[in-house]
């Protein structure tokens, strides 16, 4: 079903799309699989003394604040950042964001001190980059590479072009990626596979043709 092929941003969004609109898989419990996936690998190959979730506004941003809820529901230490203005935030990262707050995990604006944090996860942008980084989002990035803790990226490492496989800009440095349901071309090709770190591809139940799918 899913795992050896390789789609452009375009083919995902399609997918998602499909998935979404044509078959009705409500697009919150696609963004709960996702994250449910990457939560499951953060327990099982990350340290979780006390994990920083960085996210953006877009539905990337929306996996890291479910993964950051997820975690927070295992009594695990987390801290959101959120980077981006929130009234810009999509609806399901919307939604998210609103569950974080009424649990009352501590969402930041900005980076905190990094030298303690043991996982950081890179939820800014995946598959909707659409231009290079730059100013507050290549800073964070860079800072986030320089410290010391494992890193785990969401879908894609934040600033690689998922069609070309370069890098728009600046670009986090995963020792791990958790990629939603196909890997993405530039996962494979360019300086992709020195930014993704291991790849594990998740089956979050969006699949390019269902209808061959057998019982
Ligand atoms: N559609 C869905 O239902 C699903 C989406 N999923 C997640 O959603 C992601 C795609 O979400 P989106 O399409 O919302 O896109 P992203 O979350 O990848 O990013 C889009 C946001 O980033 C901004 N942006 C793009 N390039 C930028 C730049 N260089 N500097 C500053 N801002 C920039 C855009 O204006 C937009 O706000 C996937 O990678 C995956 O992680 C998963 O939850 C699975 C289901
Ligand atoms: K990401």
């Amino acid at each position: 079903m899913t795992g050896e092929q390789v789609l452009t941003a375009e083919q995902m969004a399609e997918c998602d799309r499909h998935t979404i609109e044509d078959i009705g898989l409500p697009s919150l419990v696609l963004m709960e699989r996702a994250a449910l996936a990457a939560t499951d690998v953060i327990v099982k190959q990350m340290s979780t003394n006390k994990v920083l979730v960085v996210c953006g506004v877009g539905n990337n941003g929306g996996d890291g604040l479910a993964v950051a809820r997820l975690l927070w529901l295992k009594g695990i230490p987390v801290t959101v950042v959120l980077i981006g203005n929130p009234e810009k935030a999509t609806a399901q990262t919307k939604t998210q964001l609103k569950v974080c707050q009424y649990y009352g995990i501590t969402i930041l604006e900005a980076l905190p001190e990094l030298d303690t944090y043991t996982t950081i996860v890179d939820a800014i942008f995946g598959i909707g980059l659409s231009r290079s980084v730059t100013g507050k989002f290549a800073t964070v990035i860079e800072q986030l590479n320089a410290a010391a803790a494992g890193k785990l990226a969401i879908d894609i490492a934040s600033g690689i072009s998922a069609n070309a496989g370069t890098v728009l800009g600046t670009a986090f440095k995963a020792d791990v990626t958790v990629t939603m349901a196909y890997q993405k071309i530039g996962q494979t090709i360019a300086q992709g596979p020195a930014y993704n770190g291991d790849i594990i591809v998740a089956d979050i139940g969006i699949y390019q043709d269902d209808h061959s799918i057998e019982g």
